[in-house]
């Protein structure tokens, strides 16, 4: 099968570079296009970039030639799949224009996740959300359109979530984050604030986790979300971790469940089985019954780093149960989770060809 051309938009970022580390031998997509800000424009992506991964850097993107960050100033075909990595406010100003180019914007940033007719979808999770698309003006005018993937702490946290609000109901959630530094991108916190120590804040993320989480378990009504009716309280830290966000979460259900029960939830949650894509892990919820998992150092690359994993399940004083869960930011948090959108964009017919609006139906998986 010929493989869709794709391009990256902030493909010298920490999450830029994720996107070619997994999309350099996928079998769907080919990166064709490389553009980034007007520092790294004209140069190529070797000398543009600074790369952090522990693969080394495919040579033939190392001499690809950055291109401008605006559609109609890329040289040669502008691929109609973007996958952006931007800070957000720059996906703000240049992510409508992609989409008003005819692109699907794939995009990792926040600019566009709370806006009413763009998806906010974490596949297992939720991609019926998807068929908010077919409402979006540029989706109209041009076929375009924009899809957002959530925050790296809200992905893990619905992943766990999803199986026990379907079987319990969630009345109230309690989460406090341990958040790697990769989060904060490159060059990020200065070493001399994060060595050896814990800063309790990280700006807007609370909010965010908190709202991003209402709108991914929300249910889709005729063309709009219905917010998920229920408290949640964030705390965010980030720790001197390199990769791998852990999360302690304390939860209160609307029906009662049993130890038993919760972990049947996790380990029968399969929502993508038939779907065959290929950055899908075969298990999204993993439960590590050890004492003291999961850590990120041991953990994160469970799934190819797009599983969750789940432990410590145990009962809480103050809610009903407590847990701990574990993602990887940049995989299953950022780059990981704006592929398997794409995914299942393809299997759905909304890439290939890029047509407007149609009123297909608009859901994989059981
Ligand atoms: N890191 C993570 O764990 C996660 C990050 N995200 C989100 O993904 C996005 C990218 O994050 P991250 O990769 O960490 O950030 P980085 O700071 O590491 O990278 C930012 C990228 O954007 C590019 N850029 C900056 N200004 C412009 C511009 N005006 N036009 C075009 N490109 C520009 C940079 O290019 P140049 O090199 O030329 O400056 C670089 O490629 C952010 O919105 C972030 O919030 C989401 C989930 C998790
Ligand atoms: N803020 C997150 C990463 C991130 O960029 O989140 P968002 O995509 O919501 O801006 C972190 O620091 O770990």
């Amino acid at each position: 099968m010929e493989r869709r051309k794709v391009g990256i938009l902030g493909a010298t970022g920490m999450v830029g570079q994720r996107f070619i580390q997994l999309l350099n031998h996928h079998p769907w997509f080919e990166i064709t296009w490389l553009a980034a800000s007007d520092r790294s424009a004209g140069k190529t992506y070797g000398e543009a970039c600074k790369w952090k991964l522990d693969t080394p850097l495919p040579a033939k993107i190392a001499a690809m030639t950055v291109q401008p960050n605006v559609p109609e100033g890329a040289t040669g075909e502008l691929p109609k799949i973007i996958f952006a990595a931007l800070d957000a406010d720059v996906a703000r100003e240049l992510e409508p224009k992609f989409a008003a180019a005819g692109c699907a914007v794939i995009s990792n940033s926040s600019a566009f996740r709370m806006v009413a007719d763009v998806p906010l979808v974490v596949p297992e999770v939720n991609s019926d959300h998807l068929s908010l698309i077919e409402t979006q003006s540029w989706r109209k005018e041009s076929g375009g359109y924009i899809v957002t993937n959530p925050n790296c702490s809200a992905i893990g946290l619905v992943l766990a979530l999803k199986p026990l609000e379907e079987r319990f109901g969630i009345e109230s959630l309690f989460v406090s984050t341990m958040q790697a530094v990769s989060g904060a991108g490159y060059p990020g916190v200065p070493s001399l604030d994060i060595m050896g120590n814990v800063v309790p804040y990280i700006k807007n993320e609370e909010e965010k986790m908190q709202e991003e989480v209402g709108k991914l378990l929300g249910s889709l009504s005729g063309n709009h979300i219905e917010m998920l009716d229920a408290k949640v309280s964030a705390h965010c830290n980030r720790v001197a971790v390199e990769d791998g966000h852990t999360e302690c979460v304390s939860i209160k259900f609307k029906k009662k469940a049993t130890r038993e029960e919760i972990l049947a939830a996790w380990s029968e949650f399969a929502p993508l089985d038939s779907a065959h894509l290929p950055t899908a892990p075969d298990q999204p919820v993993e439960y590590d019954t050890a004492v003291d998992r999961p850590q990120p150092r041991l953990d994160r690359m469970r799934g190819n780093g797009m599983a969750a994993t789940v432990g410590r399940l145990r009962e809480c004083s103050l809610l009903d149960w407590k847990f701990v869960v574990l993602s990887h930011n940049t995989i299953r948090g950022a780059a990981g989770a704006a592929v398997l959108n794409a995914e299942v964009l393809a299997l759905l017919g909304k890439l290939d060809p890029l047509k407007k609006a149609a009123n297909s139906p608009v859901a994989v998986g059981a």
